[in-house]
């Protein structure tokens, strides 16, 4: 059977990168998607804006939502400090089992958890099933019309406290326009926008952080 994109990027990786060590996993990944086969990782450009938020934020413990093949989650792990803990949420069972594959080579695997399954269904599990008390840091990155419900959903659970860090992908490609109008109306949260590039392409695009105020 035809191998699938994110398995040929799984082989690049292994064949390539150097096993324990993240930021060659992320170079290599990288390299492959911006001369070889485009693919929807955050990317090189977007990634250095979501190193230095989570940088500043320093966060304890971290969400993502779209794992993907676990670039963002081998990026974000590699800053992380040894304490600190990662939950990824992704809903498609092969590519969860690829970015397990990838983040155990990037040696990462001991600081991110991946949880797979629909985002609604899993955020109301963190606090008694993977013992969350609260979100320090929120990297959106999933289906782009589930932004504003999930963070509405994060909320509810009591997973926001005051100065949680959200940072969403595509604000501009392919675009998460009902999630701007909730969120830059929304007198709990304080919005910075930062103007990029869709991933390996000169298409722009943007990050959106929104800081919860309580
Ligand atoms: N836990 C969960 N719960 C619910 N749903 C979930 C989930 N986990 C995953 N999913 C499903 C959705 O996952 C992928 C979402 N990401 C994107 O769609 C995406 C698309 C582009 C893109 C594509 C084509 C272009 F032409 C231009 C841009 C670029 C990006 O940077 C993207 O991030
Ligand atoms: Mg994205």
């Amino acid at each position: 059977m035809d191998q699938s994109k994110e398995q040929r990027i799984l082989n690049f990786v292994l064949q390539n990168a150097v096993r324990g060590d993240p930021q060659s996993v992320v170079d290599t990944i990288d390299k492959y998607c911006s001369q070889k086969e485009w693919a929807m990782n955050v990317g090189d450009e977007k990634g250095l804006i979501l190193d230095k938020i989570l940088e500043e934020a320093k966060p304890s413990t971290s969400l993502e939502l779209g794992t993907y093949c676990g670039y963002s989650a081998v990026r974000m792990a590699r800053l992380l400090k040894p304490s600190a803990r990662l939950l990824t949420i992704e809903f498609n069972p092969k590519f969860a089992a690829i970015a397990k594959q990838i983040i155990e080579f990037a040696g990462v695997q001991e600081k991110v958890k991946i949880l797979e399954g629909p985002s609604e269904e899993i955020i109301p599990q963190l606090k008694k099933k993977h013992e969350v008390d609260t979100l320090d840091f929120v990297f959106l990155d999933h289906w782009k019309e589930r932004y504003t419900p999930d963070t509405i959903l994060l909320q509810e659970c009591g997973l926001l406290r005051k100065g949680t860090v959200i940072l969403a992908d595509n604000i501009i490609c392919p675009g998460a326009p009902e999630f701007i109008n909730y969120i830059r109306n929304n007198s709990h949260f304080v919005c910075t926008n930062y103007p990029s590039h869709l991933e390996y392409m000169k298409v722009k695009d943007a990050m959106e952080k929104a800081v919860f105020l309580g």
